[in-house]
């Protein structure tokens, strides 16, 4: 089986190069992007010896989802540019791994396509919905009921994207909207005869706390918020109500140079007091990475790249055996620091030496 680099290469040589820019570039410089990945590579394991398990527990139970293990599908959008079956591939593969899919609002399946696909795999599918809420708050509304209906069990509202991050990859290519035959379909008819353009996303630098409050009333569903990178920001979204953090810098797509994910989250664990679960997502590519992660107090990680590169190489199965590869080499890693469970990763595990 292969690692998560081998299915890039093999995503790379497969994919449209405007594509395969479009999934693996990011904002500015890429400094970002690459910190997260180095970040993770500088910082060691320090195992335990002499008190692990042959039997080890992957599972986790996070906001009333329960996953088979700690490594969630990151929202990412455009999948059908990767491959033709798009996110079908996509939500069969994590349903059939037993996790968390995050579906992004920018997909080119409509949201109630993908439900119907997770429920031909699972009769309880843990489906969650990624949001840019919209200053138009019927929009924002229309397209929340349209996730309830769909049966989503939680709202990931997407905050650090005031304004789109410049890609330069993307600048470079010209490319900054759907071929033709593709739309976003979460936006399809929802406002009467919108065709579904990407420019249709509304990204608003207005949108405040009180539409984070304006949501909780519109909704039950449990409310995270992505995006989080400041531990005062993450002390006010506790205040508000919200239901947990996703600790990402958007996979340095958008403000280049703030910290790896992976350096920013101790600061925020520290801030929310375990108040609230965190998640993180950005440079992930290593069981290792999601050890290191867990010990400095996430309780699950997002993949958002490697999905893609296993959804470009093989379609379904590719997606299925990245998750698998990433699980299997999480497994080996807590085997190897003498833990049982993902409860055993204590911060003591991990030591920066630089
Ligand atoms: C091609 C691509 C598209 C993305 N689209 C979205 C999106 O629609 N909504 C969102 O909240 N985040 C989006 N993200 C960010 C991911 O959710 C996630 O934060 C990031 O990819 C994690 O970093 P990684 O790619 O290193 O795993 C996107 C990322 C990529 C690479
Ligand atoms: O590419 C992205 O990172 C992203 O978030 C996005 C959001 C909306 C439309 C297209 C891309």
């Amino acid at each position: 089986m292969s690692s998560v680099a081998e299915f890039e290469e093999t995503a790379r040589e497969r994919l449209d190069p405007v594509y395969y820019d479009f999934f693996a570039g990011a904002a500015g410089d890429e400094i970002t992007a690459r910190s997260n990945v180095d970040s993770f590579a500088r910082l060691c394991l320090l195992p335990r010896v002499l008190r692990g398990s042959d039997k080890r527990d992957l599972t986790i139970e996070l906001l009333g989802s329960r996953a088979s293990m700690p490594i969630l599908v990151a929202p990412t959008a455009f999948h059908r540019l990767a491959h033709p079956d798009g996110e079908l591939a996509t939500v069969r593969a994590a349903m059939a791994a037993d996790t968390v899919m995050i579906v992004s609002m920018a997909a080119t399946t409509a949201i109630e396509d993908v439900a119907a696909a997770a429920l031909e795999v699972t009769p309880e599918p843990e489906l969650w919905f990624q949001l840019y809420l919209q200053p138009d708050l019927d929009f924002s509304e229309a397209i929340v009921r349209r996730a309830e209906r769909a049966g989503v069990k939680a709202l990931v509202v997407t905050v650090d994207s005031p304004v789109l991050g410049r890609r330069e990859r993307d600048d470079r290519h010209g490319f900054h909207d759907l071929p033709p035959g593709m739309v976003v379909e979460n936006l399809r008819n929802l406002r009467g005869g919108e065709p579904g353009h990407v420019r249709q996303i509304a990204m608003s630098a207005e949108l405040s706390w009180e539409h984070i409050a304006w949501l909780r009333q519109l909704t039950a569903l449990p409310i995270l918020l992505k995006g989080v990178l400041h531990p005062e920001d993450a002390r006010l979204a506790v205040r508000h109500g919200v239901a947990g953090l996703i600790v990402s810098n958007h996979g340095g797509r958008q403000l280049d140079t703030v910290p790896a994910t992976i350096d920013a989250l101790p600061e925020i664990a520290e801030a929310v007091a375990g108040a609230v679960p965190l998640i993180l997502d950005g440079g992930v590519r290593r069981g290792t990475d999601v050890a290191k992660a867990l010990a400095l107090g996430a309780s699950a990680v997002g993949l958002g790249r490697p999905v893609l590169w296993g959804l470009a190489a093989a379609g379904q199965d590719g997606v299925a055996r990245v998750l698998e590869r990433v699980r299997e080499e999480f497994d080996h890693t807590l085997a190897l620091c003498g833990a049982a469970s993902p409860l055993d990763l204590t911060a003591d595990l991990v030591r920066s030496y630089r």
